[in-house]
């Protein structure tokens, strides 16, 4: 699908690269509450960052204290090299050198487009001439060079998020911040738009911090992901490693990566409720012993005949999903028993008995630590 924003007009000899980020020991309070708390991060120009975590977590008091619409309780920001925010320094938010995108775009109804987005510049003191040729060409990059003369009013809501778009980057900053620009937007414009603002950090190099609590979103966007959960990353890592090892069953539950099925591990054997004993044909040395949870993430299990598998239990409930039947296999006995999610080909009968051998380099132990971490 060939994308609505223009990539190549981006890519000019002049189009500044990313500048670098730097946050340490970040920790803000409203009050008696602590919001965030010790947070620390490093990021090269041009990396794209997501923040993402529930509803109450502090990602946008991180997002608004990086911006210096928030000044912290403690801690550094650099932006580009400079101290921006530590004790007894403070710069505001129009002397960041930012570009910032809003889930309510945040335009001014009695300007135009081409008004909104030439703002930025405006503020910098650009000359009208040169005002223009950028305006254009921000316009250009979002898909809407011929929308200059409109109002933001009489655009759909997509078209009203490209603007915000285009007057973020106008003025080509070092760095972008975003704070949950989607979700005003239904589910399909949201996708489209998430792969193209994805193709234009590229293109632009820009650095970007990127706050949504979407995680297909996150992991569409990032380069790396901070799961956040109270006030605290619980986890940062690239997207592939986040799925296939999370620290934690927070971060696994919280990305809905698999089940996570409580039990006892000692000696390569996990006993799994309802009475299921695995045992690991290769144990991991540095697996602790003990109670956690298993781990089993969603596609590492394929079917086997019955008497040859480890793990054997009937089909509880089928839903067609993306061209598969995402299967939900009951083992054990009774309330005792727990659930595990295959993708099945075909659909089969409601209590066939299936066999199921794990992927077993794929399984995680995560033990007490990780169940409180
Ligand atoms: N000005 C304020 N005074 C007191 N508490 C605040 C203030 N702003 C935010 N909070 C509290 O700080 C916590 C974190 O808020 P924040 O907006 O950063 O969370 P969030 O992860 O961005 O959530 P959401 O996704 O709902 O926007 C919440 O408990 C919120 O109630």
């Amino acid at each position: 699908m060939r994308s609505i924003f223009s990539i190549d007009s981006a890519l000019t000899p002049d189009t500044p690269r990313g500048a670098p980020i730097a946050v340490t020991g970040l920790t803000h309070r409203f009050g008696a509450a602590t919001i965030l708390d010790d947070i620390n991060l490093n990021l090269a120009p041009g990396h794209v960052l997501a923040l993402l975590g529930p509803s109450g977590c502090g990602k946008s008091t991180l997002l608004k204290l990086l911006a210096g619409l928030l000044e912290p309780t403690a801690g550094n920001i650099s932006l580009g090299g400079q101290t921006v925010a530590a004790k007894g320094v403070f710069v505001p938010p129009e002397r960041r050198g930012l570009g910032m995108v809003f889930q309510d775009y945040a335009l001014w109804p009695h300007m135009s487009v081409g008004q909104n987005v030439a703002f930025p510049l405006a503020m910098r003191g650009v000359a009208a001439s040169d005002r223009k040729r950028r305006v254009l060409r921000a316009l250009d990059r979002v898909g809407l060079a011929a929308f200059a003369d409109r109002s933001p009013g009489d655009l759909s809501g997509g078209q009203q998020q490209r603007v915000a778009l285009a007057r973020a980057i106008v003025a080509e900053p070092g760095i972008l911040l975003f704070d949950e620009p989607m979700s005003n937007l239904d589910r399909e414009l949201r996708e489209t738009l998430c792969t193209e603002i994805s193709e234009l950090l590229r293109a632009m190099g820009s650095t970007a911090v990127y706050v949504t609590h979407d995680h297909e979103e996150a992991l569409t966007i990032a380069d790396t992901v901070a799961v956040m959960g109270q006030g605290r990353i619980r986890q940062h890592d690239e997207p592939d490693v986040l799925i296939a090892d999370p620290r934690s069953v927070y971060v696994a539950e919280f990305l809905r990566l698999g089940a996570l099925v409580p039990g006892h591990y000692a000696d390569g054997v996990w006993s799994l409720p309802g009475g299921t004993q695995l045992l690991h044909p290769a144990p991991v040395a540095s697996e602790r012993a003990g109670t956690g949870r298993l781990f089993v993430p969603h596609n590492a299990l394929r079917p086997v005949a019955p008497e040859l598998a480890p793990l054997v239990g009937h089909v509880h409930a089928q839903r067609y999903q993306g061209g598969v039947y995402a299967t939900t296999v009951r083992l054990g006995d009774g309330i005792e028993g727990f659930d595990l999610g295959w993708s099945a080909d075909r659909r089969l009968p409601l209590g066939e008995r299936v066999g199921l051998v794990p992927d077993w380099h794929r399984l995680r132990w995560l033990d007490a630590s990780a169940v409180h971490a």
